[in-house]
């Protein structure tokens, strides 16, 4: 497992081009499946998840040619069945959350599908029976198979659509059910469906692939089934999540950054969120550009009382942001409640923040309220190790603000989501090296 090595309190100036979406990636690569024609696919982030992704999809027997860096054709003419049901298929697919997401282009394609227990991060109960629940209402018969440790889902006679409100707003749950029933006979209507811009773009590629989705951008979709999908290009949009992270790395480490190419509309809102805090954040065409600021200083609600940033399903502000939030304001003079309702065991690393000497009061798993120091007094440094991918990414931005050299161990969890995250650091004035 690789470490990083940081040599703190280094300003970063420049600018950076936020990667292709990771979250987006895993649901437009698993939508290849669904026909037999290529699909060009642009704007492809080089990280961990997404390779084993697609390595995965290789050893399923889909052709993939990389066109350039970022951009690869990918045919699944001939998908191999007999691996799905391999061994080796759940070991991979164990590995990384998104391999859930070949669940409905399976079923939907060939009457079979396999749902291992997919890996991910470690952050609470991650339950599966949106996804379940949804196929089924569909007409596929799901059985637990225990030596396997999976559930196995058949539809010999195809799928047909229905009426379902799911239980909850969830976004591979929506996107597999989504991927399911574009070719079921008849209509289906989801209500309750996650609609964050990543689900839009799945659909929007599924549109150009032949499949008739409306709805588009709400919680009520109607898809009308085809018999097939055909060809389409389709290209990721920057990774919000990515953007967020910077803006986040810019304000504790006090420095002036471009983020270019944003696509602002889909940012939703993350960039209010921030400016809550009291980071001077200014929109130029597609761009953001963060100026230097000494001191940054969290509002309160209007009646006074401390500010509360929370998540909630889109477009509420992504669970993924709320770590860099919660490091950003240890450094921001107020105080701020950080909830995390989403998953329960996301902020247990506030204790390695704490070590630092940053002035947080876990409150229980879901809320810490942080007390910034105005950057009176700065974070020391430390030696950690990243338990999840966001945690990864607040504690090297903290160790980036910090006074001397911090070590971060196990940070294969931040290349799941970040591509070469230290030569593009390194790139704007940061000083990270890695030790394999
Ligand atoms: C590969 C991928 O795309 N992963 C993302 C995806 O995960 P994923 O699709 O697995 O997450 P879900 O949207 O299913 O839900 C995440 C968690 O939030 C809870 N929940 C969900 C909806 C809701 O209305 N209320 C509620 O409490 C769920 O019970 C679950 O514990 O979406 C999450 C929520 O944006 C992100 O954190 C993950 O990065
Ligand atoms: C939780 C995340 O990823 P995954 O769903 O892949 O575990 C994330 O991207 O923050």
């Amino acid at each position: 497992m690789s470490s990083f090595v940081i040599e703190g309190g280094h300003k970063l100036s420049g600018e950076i081009v936020p990667q292709g979406a990771k979250n987006e990636a895993l649901q437009i690569l698993s939508a290849t499946l669904l026909t037999e024609d290529k699909i060009t696919v642009s704007n492809v982030p080089d990280i961990l998840d997404v390779n084993n992704l697609i390595e995965l999809l290789r050893l399923m027997g889909v052709e993939v040619t990389k066109i350039t860096a970022g951009t690869y054709e990918f045919c699944a003419k001939d998908v191999n069945l007999p691996f799905v049901e391999s061994q080796e298929f759940l070991e991979r697919s164990r590995k990384l959350r998104g391999s859930v997401l070949l669940c409905g282009p399976l079923i939907a394609r060939f009457g079979y599908a396999i749902f291992p227990k997919p890996g991910g991060d470690k952050i609470g109960r991650r339950r599966l029976d949106t996804h379940l629940i949804g196929i089924m209402n569909l007409g596929a018969d799901c059985e637990y198979i225990q030596d396997k440790h999976s559930y196995e889902l058949h539809a010999p006679n195809g799928l047909k659509g229905t009426y379902m409100l799911l239980d909850e707003a969830s976004v591979t749950g929506t996107a597999n059910i989504l991927m399911a029933a574009v070719l079921s006979k008849g209509i289906t209507t989801i209500y309750n469906a996650a609609c964050e811009p990543y689900i839009q773009q799945l659909c929007k590629l599924l549109n150009n692939m032949g499949a008739k989705i409306s709805g588009v951008g709400s919680n009520l979709l109607t898809i009308e089934g085809v018999e097939t999908l055909h060809g389409a290009c389709h290209r990721m949009l920057p990774d919000m999540i990515e953007v967020g992270s910077f803006i986040g790395m810019a304000a504790m480490t006090g420095s002036s950054l471009r983020i270019k190419n944003v696509s602002l509309p889909d940012l939703g809102i993350i960039v209010p969120s921030f400016r809550r805090l009291g980071i001077d954040i200014r929109e130029e065409d597609d761009d953001i550009f963060i100026p230097d600021q000494d001191i940054y200083e969290i509002e309160t609600f209007m009646d006074g009382s401390i500010l509360t940033v929370s998540d909630a399903p889109w477009p509420g502000l992504s669970p993924d942001l709320l770590s860099v939030f919660l490091v950003v304001a240890t450094q921001a003079k107020g105080s701020v409640l950080i909830h995390q309702k989403m998953f329960e065991s996301r902020l247990f690393f506030v204790d390695k923040l704490i070590d630092m000497g940053a002035q947080i009061i876990l409150c229980d798993p879901h809320r810490a309220t942080i007390i910034g120091h105005g950057k009176y007094n700065s974070l020391r440094a430390s030696t950690m190790t990243s338990p999840d991918i966001r945690a990864g990414i607040a504690l090297l931005i903290a160790a980036m603000s910090a006074k001397g050299t911090s070590v971060i161990h196990n940070v294969d969890q931040i290349d799941r989501g970040y591509e070469n995250i230290e030569q593009r650091l390194n790139a704007l004035g940061a000083h990270i090296s890695r030790l394999d």
